[in-house]
């Protein structure tokens, strides 16, 4: 099972993701979280790059995608080999949102990203920009888009994916959002487990 969590920066996701592993594993489940960029070099170099912001989006796409490849190979299919729920902080969908933002083709984003495999459940956290930029700087988080007008289209692309996608509403009171989160996380669980013929 692959959960995918996304949303743009300050979100929600890293808070809803650690929730999500603690109370899974309450609940019995072998679960497992990694994040994207992932602490591999590819994803140090594309945190540094990101700072300096000296790439093409073209440069940056590849980048992602090569730190996925990374991801997908030692993280993601091992764990899911051995039957784990896996939950990701950020997925592809963050660059088709992201890279889609700054003007690149989105079919050519997604095309790229049809090698990976493909979540059974993926949760928008929605917050507009200015609340999640204000929840950044409280968090004092050196974000590498302070534009609210760049946000706005990583969100609005994040609204626009189809499949398999739950749109949650983080603009509210956290404890609401994680009770939200695990409610349509846990009835996907147990649906798939009843299908797989689960004890
Ligand atoms: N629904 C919420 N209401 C208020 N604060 C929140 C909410 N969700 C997250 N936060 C806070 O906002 C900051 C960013 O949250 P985080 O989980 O790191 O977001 P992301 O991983 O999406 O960037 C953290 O300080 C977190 O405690
Ligand atoms: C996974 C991914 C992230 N990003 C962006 C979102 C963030 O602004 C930035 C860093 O991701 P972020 O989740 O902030 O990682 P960290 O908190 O560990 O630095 O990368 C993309 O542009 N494309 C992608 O494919």
């Amino acid at each position: 099972m692959l959960i995918a969590v996304e949303g743009i920066d300050g979100s929600g996701k890293t808070t809803i993701v650690r929730f999500l592993v603690e109370e899974l594993k309450k609940r019995g489940y072998d679960v497992v979280a990694f994040k994207e960029p992932t602490d591999s070099e590819y994803g140090k170099k594309i945190r540094q790059i990101l700072k300096e912001r000296k790439i093409s989006p073209e440069e940056e796409l590849k980048l992602f995608i090569k730190d996925r490849e990374f991801n997908v190979r030692n993280n993601i299919l091992p764990a899911l080999k051995s039957g784990k729920v896996v939950i990701m902080d950020r997925y592809y969908y963050s660059t088709i949102a992201y890279q889609g933002a700054l003007g690149l083709d989105i079919g050519k984003i997604k095309t790229l990203n049809e090698q990976f495999p493909k979540p059974d459940l993926v949760i928008i956290l929605d917050v507009s920009p200015e609340t999640a930029l204000k929840r950044i700087k409280a968090k004092r988080k050196p974000d590498r888009f302070e534009d609210l007008e760049y946000l706005r289209k990583v969100r609005n692309i994040f609204l626009s994916l189809k499949n398999n996608i739950v749109v949650i509403d983080a603009e509210r009171d956290i404890e609401e959002v994680k009770r939200d989160v695990l409610k349509v996380v846990l009835e996907h669980l147990e649906k798939s487990f009843k299908r797989s013929g689960g004890m």
